[in-house]
């Protein structure tokens, strides 16, 4: 039996599986043992490296996510909150590592993942790359060290795709923001302004999403004064990123006590 992490992919079809599963079989610290896909989609039963066009990587996609988590070590999930609540369960009844990418979670749903974290560790992230995980630092500490003469803005950017907004990336940025201010993102959120708004509440954090194209993920933390602007951005061109953090997390994860961690455990950015 190989002492190789097992992991196994949900969402094997979607933007984020493919770039998963082709960086598990190319990362010789872990390897391919499972990949999920929905009941009824056309890749379950299919060989998923032939069902990507290359070929066979020994794995059958099924819709059986029990049978696919039971030999891994851990679960790599960027699928959508419903189905991510669903393999939550699961995996805590395996005590199998969960990495959560999924984005666009409500407070209730993000609270649904409590039980599941004392039989299991949970690692979620809205953004798995080093770079923007070292942003909400930066974002942070600048929040911090400006008052509210500074406005502060998030403006994020992404495919035409994407069906949350903001996106994770954003509410965390959001989050970084409003605990440099020493304030509650709730209590300060602007989120989709239209019509007559009415000027800028002082202390307010904006959001503005644009969607477009086959943008991967841009960000832009925004701290505008009279007469002078900081923006701090982070752009990703490759969804590799996000899934080189994840892989990262999985491994992180392996013996750690049961529990919910973020990416900044993982990268021991915490401060
Ligand atoms: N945290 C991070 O670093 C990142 C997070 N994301 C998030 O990951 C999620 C997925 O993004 P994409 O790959 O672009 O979306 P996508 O739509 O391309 O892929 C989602 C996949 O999940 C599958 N799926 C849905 N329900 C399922 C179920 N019950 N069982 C099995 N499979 C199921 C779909 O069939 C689809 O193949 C989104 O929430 C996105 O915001 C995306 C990139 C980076
Ligand atoms: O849906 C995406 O594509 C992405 N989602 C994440 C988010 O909501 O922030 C991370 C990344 O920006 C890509």
């Amino acid at each position: 039996m190989s002492n190789t992490p097992g992991i196994a992919i949900t969402g094997a079809s979607g933007r984020m599986g493919q770039m998963l599963i082709g960086q598990v079989f190319a990362n010789d610290r872990v390897r391919l043992v499972g990949a999920v896909e929905r009941t009824g989609h056309p890749w379950v039963g299919q060989d998923v490296g032939v069902a990507m066009g290359g070929a066979a990587l020994g794995v059958i996609v099924t819709d059986d996510a029990h049978a696919a988590i039971a030999p891994a070590q851990a679960v790599i999930d960027f699928t959508a909150p419903e189905a991510t609540l669903g393999f939550a369960a699961i995996a805590a009844q395996a005590g199998t590592v969960h990495v959560i990418g999924t984005t666009g979670m409500t407070d209730a749903q993000i609270a649904q993942l409590e039980p599941a974290s004392h039989q299991a560790v949970i690692v979620r992230a809205g953004n798995m790359s080093l770079g923007v995980n070292l942003l909400t630092q930066l974002t942070k500490r600048v929040a911090a060290a400006l008052d509210e003469d500074f406005d502060i803005e998030i403006i994020e950017a992404h495919h035409n795709q994407k069906v949350d907004a903001p996106s994770g990336t954003a509410l965390m940025l959001g989050e970084a923001a409003a605990e440099g201010r020493g304030v509650a993102l709730a209590d300060v959120s602007d989120r989709g302004r239209d019509g007559i708004t009415g000027a800028r509440k002082r202390g307010d954090i904006g959001f503005t999403a644009i969607r477009g194209g086959d943008i991967v993920g841009e960000h832009d933390v925004l701290f505008a004064a009279a007469g002078e602007r900081i923006t701090l951005r982070h752009v990703a061109s490759d969804r590799a990123v996000f899934a080189r953090g994840a892989i990262k997390a999985a491994l992180w994860g392996q013996g750690k006590t049961p529990g919910q961690y973020d990416m900044l455990d993982v990268l021991g950015l915490n401060d």
